[in-house]
């Protein structure tokens, strides 16, 4: 018996072939040209196939389940999973604007309408005891990159030579003249400060409150990805010294890679509302592109070399809470973009976990079982085994949770550059970025009135936190209500939890001990606010002059003619 839609699918299929103008003699537009004629067979041929796809795709469900899984009706919940692990498929979400996430609301009840409708496929399910057994066998504690960070660490003080020399050395400003924060032109037109991260813990949140105050003017988007690695270019921001090039592999990171300054400038500028940052003297612009943190190995540097004023802002999250909004955050994507022909997404929560865990493993920042002393991982190894496995689009959900070893690097590139973190470098959790007004979920005055204030400190007194209050607050709501709308909650299992939660102790541990006090550590359940540093007041009252001048705005600039800084981008 033929289905309701195949009838309309042929239907559809009869009544574009029989308008195909196939006949010579009728004196037809398209008879009268063979190659017109050609390419609308093609097209209708696309646009036939497309749509079969399209219709006979099933739906999948939060776990990967076709949808019996989910009772939209009657709000139940299901916990399932799916037996269909599947490799090698890749959800790219890096261009996702935020924007989108409001809007396309609608496209969330049509699949998830889709999903109740669909009751026909049978139902996989796997043992859960056999994935937690799975998991059961990562144990972070004997992983080469936990070791290198515990080393790390314990050597609290390292010594990283003379810092002008690493400039002088790493960044190549391809004949123009280094021009120090405050003296350079280009910085009017560049971002004041960054958002690196993390990713799924309100960055969005963020951005959009910020860009409500009158001197703070957005780029040109959300998540400019410039410095990411899935848009670096390497060959044309970065160089390898000759010494280390090695011809077969262009995307080698290593420690000796020379930035290219101006050519990451002319990029950079382009991504800026210059019009409203010139229009007003003292108007600012920043970069929210939570991929960066992710991506120290070919960020940092980059980002240093090329804005060595910038203020960098990290907000965390408990990486369990983040890693499981990160899944969620991937399903609705696919659902939304009509992802629904990809299989990634079939996949459950605990096989996705399972998957980075396993390409963890393949390029060595994991071992199962306990790595022989062998396999100590220097700093050259674990960045390129970092790269590696980022680079391979695959999202890397659970490494990103490693907060201790992101931030470590990025604090340890700070200081080559002969700056100290706790000036430049501000780290907030999403914990303590949640307030509610009216019922709705807003970021805290105060919190976010400090953190301005800190951001835009240019040594004339401070910008008032009043200026935030405008801020409106069903932007905010837009990126965080809809995130659960049609669907239903899904449930993460008890048992999957705890194990996530026991496998993140020991780096939330190294976090707690990187920024000095055990609030930090996520696994101990912190009551009170975190930020660091913690004495905002203290570091700006002990700041040399030097250092200070690298909080400058560059508002009013004051060069001499004969400054070289004075010609630098005109
Ligand atoms: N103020 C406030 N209070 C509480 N929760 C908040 C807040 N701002 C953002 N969020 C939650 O952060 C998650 C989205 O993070 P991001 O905006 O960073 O996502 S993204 O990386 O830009 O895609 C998303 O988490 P989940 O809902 O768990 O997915 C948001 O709900």
């Amino acid at each position: 018996m033929r289905s309701k839609r195949g009838a309309s699918v042929s239907t559809f299929q009869s009544s574009l072939l029989t308008k195909i103008p196939f006949g010579r003699s009728n004196g037809n537009f398209l008879g009268k040209f063979p190659c017109v004629r050609v390419a609308y067979i093609c097209f209708i041929v696309v646009a036939l196939g497309y749509r079969s796809i399209w219709m006979d795709v099933a739906p999948i469900g939060w776990n990967g389940e076709e949808t019996s899984a989910i009772n939209k009706t009657n709000g139940s919940k299901t916990e399932t999973f799916s037996a269909d692990p599947t490799e090698n498929n890749h959800i790219i979400v890096e261009n996702l604007d935020p924007a989108d996430d409001g809007e396309s609301s609608n496209l969330h009840s049509t699949a998830s309408d889709q999903i109740t409708q669909h009751t026909s496929a049978p139902s996989r399910r796997q043992d859960e005891s056999e994935k937690i057994h799975r998991l059961h066998m990562y144990e972070i504690n004997s992983w080469p990159v936990q070791n290198y960070l515990e080393r790390e660490l314990a050597s609290s003080h390292q010594n990283f030579g003379n810092t002008s020399l690493y400039q002088q050395k790493y960044c190549n400003l391809q004949g123009r003249p280094w021009c120090p924060a405050g003296k350079n032109k280009w910085q009017r037109r560049a971002p004041h400060f960054m958002i690196l991260g993390v990713k799924k813990a309100g960055s969005s949140s963020l951005y959009f409150a910020l860009t409500q105050h009158p001197k703070i003017v957005s780029a040109q988007r959300k998540e400019l990805l410039l410095f990411s690695q899935k848009r670096f270019l390497f060959n044309k921001y970065l160089t390898p010294t000759s010494a280390q090039r090695d011809p077969h592999d262009k995307h080698l990171i290593n420690t000796t890679h020379v930035v290219n300054v101006q050519t990451i400038r002319d990029d950079l500028t382009k991504r800026f509302r210059l019009g409203d940052l010139l229009k007003d003297s003292q108007a600012v612009s920043f970069d929210a592109t939570p991929q960066y943190i992710f991506d120290f190995p070919t960020a940092a540097r980059p980002i240093l070399c090329t804005c060595p004023w910038v203020k960098l802002v990290v907000i965390l999250r408990n990486p369990v809470d983040r890693l499981w909004s990160h899944f969620n955050f991937l399903k609705r994507l696919q659902m939304k973009s009509n992802f629904g022909r990809s299989p990634t997404m079939k996949l459950s929560f605990e096989d996705w976990v399972i998957k980075d865990l396993e390409r963890m493993e393949k390029r060595g920042l994991l071992s199962k079982p306990l790595p022989p002393s062998s396999q100590m991982m220097d700093e050259q190894a674990m960045m390129q085994s970092w790269h590696d496995y980022t680079a391979d689009f695959s999202e890397g959900p659970v490494g990103r949770g490693f907060y201790a070893l992101q931030l470590h690097q990025w604090m340890k590139e700070i200081r080559r550059f002969g700056r100290d973190p706790k000036h430049i470098l501000k780290v907030v959790r999403l914990e303590d970025l949640k307030g509610h007004v009216n019922g709705e979920s807003v970021i805290p005055q105060r919190i976010l009135g400090e953190l301005v204030e800190w951001l835009l400190q240019d040594g004339r007194g401070s910008v008032s936190s009043q200026h935030v209050q405008g801020t409106k607050k069903q932007v905010f709501r837009q990126h965080m209500d809809t995130r659960y709308d049609k669907l239903g909650d899904p449930v993460l299992s008890k048992r999957t939890r705890e194990w996530l939660d026991m496998f993140y102790a020991p780096q939330n541990k190294m976090l707690a001990k990187l920024l000095g006090d055990k609030g930090w550590d996520y696994g101990s359940a912190p009551s009170k606010p975190m930020v660091w540093p913690a004495n905002k007041n203290a570091i700006i009252k002990n700041m040399s002059i030097e250092a200070s001048s690298l909080f400058l705005p560059s508002m009013e600039i004051d060069i001499a003619m004969n400054d070289p800084c004075y010609h630098e981008n005109e």
